[in-house]
Order: structure tokens, then sequence, then C-alpha cells
């Protein structure tokens, strides 16, 4: 079997155009959706994100906001920010760039942002909504990932997903996601043991390990659906999944290429994010 590719950069595309007609309906209205980024330090990688939300945000017509603190910023001044964006009409959802340097709690972050603003599943308040099915915001990935497997139209009820990592903003959220959906689900981690035993037998693998080409063909189920959400840079400076492509791409039904897969997803979530906090604001604002 030569598995079929979901091609997360056409997904986000076509859903980027709807966003984009959707904005133009607002905007004759009236309304223009903001998205506030904060973005600490002056990692190299990170700064090419931010400025690919920059772009995306441009196309779809939604304002954006950078705002970037030095690296030694104190927590308080991040705080501070944070209220201020709460409290600002021009904008509707924020994202607060991570990784967060070491003296910063990201659990206070998470409970400074403005729950109906924090797009990107931080806060206590939303955590809880998904915990107990009730919508709230989840991080982009994690929506990007459950809007991929969606378009391909297969149903997850009585699946069994398997998901190697338990990230705060992957393997956690996604859990419950694929848990809302009636899915079987196993989560693994570094300290999993046999952790292919596992992945064997998974209906659905989604792989966030962050290790470079970690599962190869014998790792997989024949027909299974594979999302890769790895992402390292290699020696020779490509970029390269958790999922060893090339060779289990002929053993999975469904694959998500690196690049072009979950990252695509990831981005285009983040407008959708900001288009509903931005509708449900005005709702609640009229
Ligand atoms: N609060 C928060 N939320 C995030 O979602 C978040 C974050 N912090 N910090 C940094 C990471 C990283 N991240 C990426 C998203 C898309 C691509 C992406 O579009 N990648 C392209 C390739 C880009 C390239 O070639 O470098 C692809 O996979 O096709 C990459 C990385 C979101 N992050």
């Amino acid at each position: 079997m030569v598995a079929k590719l979901i091609d997360g950069k056409a997904i986000a595309a076509a859903k980027r155009q709807a966003i984009k007609a959707h904005i133009n309906i607002l905007k004759r209205q009236g309304m223009i959706p903001g998205l506030a980024v904060i973005s600490i330090g002056s990692d190299p990688a990170s700064e090419a994100y931010v400025r690919g939300k920059v772009r995306d945000c441009i196309e779809v017509g939604i304002h954006s906001e950078v705002i970037r603190f030095s690296e030694n910023v104190t927590e308080e001044q991040l705080l501070r920010e944070i209220r201020a964006l709460n409290v600002d009409d021009h904008i509707h959802g924020m994202l607060i760039q991570l990784p967060l340097p070491e003296h910063i709690s990201k659990w206070k972050v998470a409970q400074t942002i403005g729950p109906e603003k924090d797009i990107d599943g931080f806060h206590p308040v939303n955590i809880g909504k998904v915990a107990a099915n009730e919508g709230g915001f989840v991080p982009c990935t994690a929506a990007g990932i459950i809007e991929m497997i969606r378009e391909t139209g297969v149903s997850v009820s009585g699946q069994h997903v398997v998901i190697a990592g338990r990230s705060t903003v992957v393997g956690k959220p996604l859990a419950l996601l694929f848990l809302n959906q009636d899915a079987t689900v196993t989560i693994c981690h570094s300290r999993t043991r046999q952790l292919f035993q596992y992945t064997r037998q998974a209906d659905i693998l989604v792989a966030a390990t962050g290790k470079e080409a970690l599962f190869h063909a014998g790792d997989i189920k024949p027909g299974a659906i594979v999302i890769d959400v790895g992402m390292t840079r290699s020696a020779e400076g490509n970029l390269v999944g958790d999922v060893a492509f090339e060779e289990v791409k002929n053993k999975a039904s469904l694959i998500t290429p690196v690049p072009g897969g979950v990252g695509p997803m990831t981005r285009v979530m983040l407008l959708e994010h900001t288009l509903i906090a931005a509708e449900q604001q005005r709702k609640k604002g009229s």
C-alpha cells in the first residue's frame, strides 16, 4: 500500500480563503479581527514563526500586533502587557510564543490571559472546558490535527488513537479532543516501556516526540493514519519529522508530510481562532 498524503499545506490554503471571505463580511459590518503576538527573546526560529504569523494575518485581513520583549523581561512586565491586551478593543486574540524564559511562570501567564482572548488554549478555563467537552479554545497545533483528520472524512469513533508525546500544547489536549470524539486513546511518553508495542496497535498514530525519524515501518500497523508533529532541523539543515516518511508511507493509508503537514495547519488555526474570538466578543459586546 502506498499512503495518500494529507496535504496540510493545501487544506490550510483552502481554509485561509474561507477565513478571508468571512472576514470581508465582518469588515463590511465594521469589525476588524485583531491578533497580538508576544515574542520574548531573539531566537531566529521563533522570529521566523512570528513573521509567518504576521504574513498570514495580512493575507486574510486580520489586524496584527507583535510585542517584542528581551530575554530578561520581568514576569511582572509581561503580565502587565497581557492585562493591557485583555482590555484592548482592537485585539480579540493573543498568543504568547513559547518557549518562555525559565524565570517566567507559564502557569501565571496562562491565568492572566483573558479566557475569551486565549486563542492558543493556555487558560485553565479553556483547559477545563475542553476536558468537560464544552468547547473552549485548544492549542492551535492540536486543533489543526483534528481539522486535518476531519478533512479526510475518516470517523475516529471507536478507533485506537496512540499519541506519542504528552506536552501541554499537543499530546494532552489532543487526547481529550479524540476522547470527545469517542476514540480509544493511549498516551505514550519518554518513560513509556515498550513504546513500539503501543504504536503497532494504533489505527491513528500521532508522533509528537521531537525525535528525528523515531518511527519506522515496523512500528506501524498496516493501513494506519500517521500524523507527524515532529519538526527537527537535521544536520543537513532539512526539516525532518518523527516518522521515517519514505518507508512508513508504504505501510500507512494516510500520512502527513514534514514540512507541509501539521505546521501550516497550526498557522491557519491561529487565524480561525482569532476570527472565532472576534465573533464571540462582538456578540457579547452588542
Ligand atoms: N504559543 C505557541 N503556539 C505555537 O503554536 C507555537 C509556539 N508558541 N512557539 C513556536 C512553535 C512552532 N510553531 C510552528 C508553526 C508552524 C510551522 C510551520 O508552518 N512549518 C512549516 C515549515 C516552515 C519551515 O520550513 O521552517 C511546515 O511545517 O510546513 C512551524 C512552527 C508554532 N509554535
